[in-house]
């Protein structure tokens, strides 16, 4: 007889399958055309970072563990020298290294608010900055509509005053809808609160700015942010994240963050990863990558909008954004479009309830450096053969509605 664990568990895990809720790990299929990694610049496969990666290996005395937490025997002048050159190049007054941007929002949330405080937060905010705020002390959580400043605005004024800290937390660019916050006027309504802006930039990181040093310093606004937060598993190829802050809020987390207290220490081969992803981007060697990834994103958007009629184009989540790698193509049947497109060897996810609230179940497209046009124009033919074959069932079934907004 099973035991009641057992019960529960298979319990649970059957309501998901039965709501096709079910997640799975899967394996790359070979000779896969990749639209879906985060891997935007296409350095995971650039022989330069092998290369500089392996020569810093091997160059280097330390140890391969760090042998434990940061503030035991983990810590090394080599992980701090990097920490400084990170912040400089960043532009940011100082930085300190987490094992992940998980770890590092996690953490950061869970002990900078202080007892009372408020934090305020993007509804589309990552799940990282949930779990630090779950575990703080602050007063409230108020979740403000995605990218709406005039509420926020309304939010801060109804809180501010009152000699409690205010924290404002957004992305730069947004996983799910591909969209860019309006970075200027959240600076200026947080400013005027007289509030804390923390800014994650872990999308932006590599795509936007001079040199990929993300959207906050592309307009200028480093020294108005509170704290910003740039990772290194996305476009740069490696793991772990960086916080960018000043002195005395680093000697704070160095204190309190129990993401970066209580784990053992980046290894030396992460660090090595990132102090030669770096040392690309600082170079400029990956300038021609950047430029080539937003010429391809221009070229998708110019494909989506010339190939698919006007209706299916208002799937687009945010029609008006065409200056992102990430495009999220609304559907109503997200499985069966990513089956089409992955029979085709095109790894694209379809992007379903809970990740997403209901009714806003897409197919997110994430475009590389390395996708050739030639990629692009026959990822959205195959797309135009779906919606075509859509239209056809509906028909023969009778129901086909060519205005709908969604594909
Ligand atoms: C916006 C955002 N912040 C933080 C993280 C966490 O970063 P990491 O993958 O380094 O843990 C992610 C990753 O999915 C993310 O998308």
């Amino acid at each position: 007889m099973r035991n009641s664990l057992e019960t529960a568990l298979t319990q649970v895990l059957t309501q998901r399958r039965q709501k096709s809720a079910l997640r799975t790990l899967t394996l790359p299929a070979a000779n896969s055309i990749d639209f879906s990694s985060n891997d935007f610049l296409s350095l995971s496969h650039a022989p330069s970072l092998r290369r500089l990666l392996l020569s810093e290996l091997s160059t280097s005395s330390l140890p391969l563990g760090s042998g434990g937490s940061r503030l035991l025997d983990g810590n090394s002048a080599y992980a701090e020298q990097l920490e400084r050159d990170i912040a400089a190049f960043l532009k940011g007054p100082a930085g300190l290294i987490f094992n992940s941007g998980f770890d590092a929002n996690a953490g950061f949330f869970a002990c900078v608010p202080q007892p009372g405080d408020v934090l305020i937060y993007d509804e589309l905010i990552h799940a990282s900055v949930h779990e630090g705020m779950r575990l703080s002390r602050a007063g409230s959580r108020i979740p403000f509509r995605h990218n709406d400043v005039g509420e926020l605005r309304q939010i801060l004024a109804s809180h501010s005053g009152k000699g409690r800290n205010i924290f404002v937390a957004v992305e730069s660019l947004y996983s799910m809808d591909g969209d860019l916050a309006p970075l200027q006027q959240l600076v200026e309504a947080v400013e005027r609160a007289e509030g804390h802006l923390v800014v994650d930039e872990a999308h932006a990181t590599g795509v936007f700015g001079p040199r990929g040093r993300g959207l906050v310093c592309e307009l200028g606004l480093e020294k108005r942010v509170f704290a910003r937060l740039h990772t290194f598993g996305k476009a740069l190829a490696c793991n772990g994240a960086i916080i960018l802050c000043s002195p005395l809020l680093r000697e704070y987390l160095i204190n309190y963050a129990r993401t970066l207290i209580f784990t053992t220490a980046l290894s030396l081969p992460s660090l090595a990863c990132i102090k030669a992803a770096f040392t690309l981007l600082q170079s400029g060697e990956t300038e021609a990558a950047q430029h080539r990834l937003h010429d391809t994103i221009r070229h998708l958007h110019q494909q989506l909008q010339q190939h698919l009629p006007s209706t299916p184009l208002a799937a687009l989540q945010n029609p008006l954004v065409t200056n992102t790698p990430i495009v999220s193509l609304l559907s109503r049947r997200p499985r069966s479009l990513a089956a089409f497109l992955q029979q085709a060897a095109f790894v694209v996810r379809p992007i379903v309830h809970p990740t997403v609230p209901r009714g806003l179940e897409r197919v997110r497209i994430c475009v590389h450096a390395a996708n050739t046009r030639c990629e692009v124009d026959a990822l959205v033919a195959r797309i135009r053969e779906w919606v075509e074959g859509q239209v056809e069932q509906e028909d023969e079934e009778g129901g086909a509605e060519v205005g709908r907004a969604k594909l």
